[in-house]
């Protein structure tokens, strides 16, 4: 396998793989691409792979060896080295806990919308510094065209699903209260993650289609019954889930048409601005 920079390396279809989600085992591996960004380091080489009979781009996004926390993902550098791939549509699986009933463990979701509860974390490529001032339209920050995809792949397998769902991203490392578990249930949130923010706006602002495909490894402090979440309950639910959850992002991507655009929910030119910024390996890997 070859290590290098991209050169004319491209691909359409990006995969930024969650917990548990390391590598794509059913993939023919082309080349691992160590992509130096404006941001500093992504959370690891971006493989270029064949999967479907289309040209991926897959990141994983806490790291090959999951090294990376959530806190600490370098969004920005994650998502802007997959622009420069030619990523026009990107897939993410994540592990999420599950707030309520009808998203127990073992359910996958697709989710809709997103309540972002991080703090300190960049969350923008328009943040006054290297662009001009934009503002990012978020009413639907996941692409419906390829929820509707997901949903598909879903329904095909007769996997338990839910076609939609409000996910609150919290910043961890750690899980939450019972008291704050509550009050995100009582504000609308239906599956709690550590990752889901700010991917998709840093993805929407590139003008990139994103979509999440959630699986539910618990029921987070335990309104179900079960015990508290654990780190380790989590991986193992998660690790146990793989085959279905690469089965479904393959086929995904197998439906994916020549023909899908992304919404261009931000102007081109100020995207083609932030891609033309000059590239350093060198900056943390968080700023
Ligand atoms: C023990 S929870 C670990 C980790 O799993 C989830 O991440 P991801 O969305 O990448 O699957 C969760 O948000 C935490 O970051
Ligand atoms: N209960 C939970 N809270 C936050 N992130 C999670 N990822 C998986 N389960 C989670």
């Amino acid at each position: 396998m070859e290590t290098s920079t991209p050169g004319r390396a491209h691909a359409r279809i990006g995969i930024i793989g969650g917990s548990g989600t390391y590598r794509l085992p059913g993939a023919a591996i082309k080349a691992s691409h160590t992509v130096e960004t404006p941001y500093g380091p992504t959370s690891a080489p971006v493989t270029l792979a064949e999967l479907a009979g289309r040209d991926v781009a897959f990141l994983p996004r806490h790291g090959t060896g999951h090294s990376v926390p959530p806190q600490k993902i370098n969004y920005r550098a994650n998502l802007w080295a997959l622009k420069s791939l030619g990523v026009e549509a990107v897939l993410s699986s994540s592990a999420v806990g599950g707030l309520r009933v009808g998203y127990g463990p073992e359910t996958f979701v697709v989710t809709d919308q997103l309540i972002d509860r991080t703090w300190g974390r960049t969350d923008t490529f328009f943040d006054g510094t290297t662009a001009g001032v934009r503002h990012l339209p978020a009413s639907e920050p996941f692409c419906p065209v390829l929820r509707t995809l997901l949903a598909a792949a879903l329904a095909d397998r007769h996997l338990p699903y839910v076609a939609q769902g409000t996910v609150v991203v919290v910043n961890g490392p750690r899980f939450s209260t019972k008291a704050e578990s509550a009050w995100y249930v009582s504000g609308g949130a239906d599956i709690i993650s550590m990752t889901q923010y700010p991917e998709p706006v840093l993805a929407a602002e590139l003008n990139m289609g994103f979509a999440n495909l959630a699986f539910v490894t618990d029921s987070d402090t335990g309104h179900d019954g079960s015990e508290p979440v654990t780190a380790e309950a989590v991986f193992a639910r998660i690790k146990h889930a793989q085959p279905n959850i690469l089965a479904v992002l393959e086929a995904t991507i197998a439906a994916i048409g020549d023909d899908y655009a992304p919404r261009p929910l931000m102007d081109p030119a100020a995207v083609t601005g932030i891609m033309a910024l000059p590239v350093s390996g060198r900056r943390a890997a968080a700023e």
